[in-house]
């Protein structure tokens, strides 16, 4: 596999990461997840845009811009040979001594990667189950932090509960899913969290989105509680590795007719039919 560290294309051999980089040791940097279908980034601009986004939330200077960002991803992708799968790539504020200030001097260390990782037919096709989670996250969840152990801890609170994913309910109200934005089905309109500090504005969250607004689905971005969740007529969640993944259980209770709905049926066609548009040659 080939990686990328700091302007450099190397085998894992000669890939080394300090013991004292801030990333490390702290989760002090940012990242994100770009999907390859059949050897083509998608969404890798709106990806990229986040990433410079997230890093001046957090105050780490990047000296990459986007096209330069956007020939390491490419060149991750060719190297390692992509068809359908990710690249990976993050930015921590660096390596220096221990101390949870931010250090004078240190600069930041960026790091990619490509695996290859089909997508997951089977769940897309049969759906898949949530399990509710308080949300104890801290509140810039807008920002794609690498301070990721909340979202660990609830996801693997779901797949102790036999579920793939979890569902973030904080002060009664349903955020996002612990990788992934939810939308919930109601009479034909479709709901979804605002795009503000209690979620990540997902990449997949705003294709969705337009393609609502193309299907003239009327959409709703407003909060909604676990119970309004499970009265929902259909309910899926979306991210670039999940796609549009229907949801046909919330601990336990069937959502809708406890299968796939048409609607979703409907945003995962026209998903699937846009992508070829939007890869970056
Ligand atoms: C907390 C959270 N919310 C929403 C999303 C959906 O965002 P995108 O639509 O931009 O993917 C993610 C994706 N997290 C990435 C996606 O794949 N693996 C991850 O950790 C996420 O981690």
């Amino acid at each position: 596999m080939i990686y990328f560290k700091d302007g450099e294309f190397l085998t894992e051999d000669k890939l080394n990461v300090s013991v004292n980089d801030r990333g490390y040791v702290f989760g002090d940097g940012v990242y994100e997840v770009i999907k390859v279908y059949d050897g083509a980034l998608y969404t890798a601009r709106e990806h990229l845009e986040r990433l410079l986004e997230s890093a001046e939330k957090i105050r780490v200077s990047m000296s990459y811009t986007i096209d330069e960002l956007l020939e390491i991803a490419q060149k991750l992708q060719a190297d390692n040979q992509i068809s359908v799968g990710h690249i990976y790539i993050q930015v921590t504020r660096g390596v220096a001594p221990r101390a949870h200030q931010f250090p004078e001097d240190s600069v930041p260390v960026m790091i990619g990667y490509a695996v290859e990782n089909a997508r997951p037919l089977e769940i897309l096709q049969q759906g898949a189950a949530m399990k509710s989670v308080e949300d104890v996250r801290w509140l810039r969840c807008d920002i794609k932090s690498l301070n990721l152990l909340g979202n660990v801890m609830a996801k693997q609170e779901a797949f102790d509960h036999g579920c793939q994913e979890a569902l973030f309910v904080r002060d009664g109200l349903v955020r996002e899913g612990s990788s992934s934005n939810v939308f919930g089905m109601k009479d034909g309109i479709l709901y979804t969290h605002p795009a503000n500090n209690f979620i990540l504005n997902g990449i997949t969250r705003r294709v969705v989105l337009q393609i609502a607004e193309n299907l003239a689905i009327p959409v709703k971005e407003e909060e909604f509680t676990l119970s309004q969740a499970l009265q929902m007529d259909e309910f899926f969640y979306t991210s670039t590795n999940a796609e549009i993944t229907p949801v046909v259980t919330i601990d336990q209770q069937p959502i809708g007719q406890g299968v796939p709905g048409p609607l979703t049926r409907k945003l995962q066609t026209a998903f699937e039919a846009q992508i070829p548009k939007l890869v970056v040659a």
